[in-house]
């Protein structure tokens, strides 16, 4: 299996074209290969497929083998893959998702490569029920009954009361928010995350933000993904951190997210009710993947 190792503000994947030929047991080979120490070392698999109602299909592994309907730092290099290696030389395609189609600008630098890609990422959902998540597993689950967002409701993990705001951009995300004289640094991520993601509250597991706002352009963010844990970057997770922040009052309609891994820039356009996600989208290495023999 020929592979390309490809990263996003850190967020990092195997990329395999499936253009031309099938892979099978996906799970199993995003597990493998996503081993820091006995495969190739990632966030997970990304397959990109042929589609017959956009320019590309992307198909995504977590880490553990789970399928993510939609990822923002995968989608952007899924855009430098196809443009870098001639699969299209159209500088806006269009990838389908199992969040439905986004729309990218790719832009090349000086050698012709893409260096930078904008992602039309959606309209954000708010719908508890859509996210999805279970407003009983919520402290005040009585008043949530007629709610048509979660935003800033307390929930209990671990025994502490944490106020979250609930965002899906195709992926479900909880934005909690962290004081500005807290260590993000230092802040024990392992041991909170995996409660976030497996708290009642989500039924489809979620992926948690922890954010810290610097002032109304910049917040600081950690992220502990479902599926992989602790990731570099997120992009849906930044698009859904904007989102919530803005709904708080906390930021303006445009900021930028500083990731362990780098930058991104979100605009959250109120008025087409859609998020633009900016970054950076580079190759890293390519080579082979020795797939086990079938018995
Ligand atoms: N890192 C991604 C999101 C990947 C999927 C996520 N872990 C999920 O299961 O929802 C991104 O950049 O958006």
């Amino acid at each position: 299996m020929k592979f390309t190792k490809m990263q996003g503000a850190g967020n990092d994947y195997v990329y395999v074209d499936c253009t031309q030929n099938e892979l099978k047991n996906v799970s199993e080979v995003a597990v493998a290969v996503s081993d820091r120490h006995f495969g190739i070392g990632s966030d997970g698999l990304i397959l990109i497929k042929k589609s017959d109602k956009a320019d590309f299909f992307m198909e995504m592994y977590n880490a553990d083998g789970s399928q993510g309907s939609m990822c923002g730092n995968g989608i952007r290099c899924v855009g430098k893959y196809v443009y870098d290696n001639g699969l299209t030389d159209k500088a806006e395609i269009t990838v389908e998702t199992l969040s439905g189609i986004k729309t990218l600008q790719l832009y090349p630098g000086s050698d012709g490569k893409v260096k930078t890609v904008r992602v039309n990422m959606g309209a954000p959902i708010l719908q508890p029920e859509q996210i999805p998540a279970d407003i009983h597993a919520f402290k005040n689950a009585e008043i949530l009954k007629n709610v048509d967002r979660l935003v800033a409701q307390p929930i209990s993990v671990d025994g502490k009361d944490y106020e979250v705001t609930c965002v899906s951009m195709g992926n479900p995300h909880a934005i909690v928010y962290l004081d500005k004289n807290v260590d993000l640094k230092a802040f024990e991520l392992e041991k909170i995350g995996p409660m976030f993601e497996n708290h009642p509250a989500f039924p489809d597991r979620v992926n948690t933000e922890f954010i810290q706002v610097c002032d109304s352009e910049n917040l600081n963010m950690r992220v502990w993904e479902r599926g992989s844990g602790e990731t570099f970057a997120c992009g849906t997770g930044a698009c859904a951190s904007l989102v919530a922040t803005v709904l708080n009052g906390l930021c303006n309609d445009t900021a930028t997210l500083h990731l362990l891994g780098g930058d991104l820039k979100i605009t959250w356009d109120k008025k087409e009710n859609t998020v633009y996600m900016e970054g950076p989208a580079e190759t890293v290495f390519t080579g082979e993947w020795l797939l086990k023999e079938e018995n």
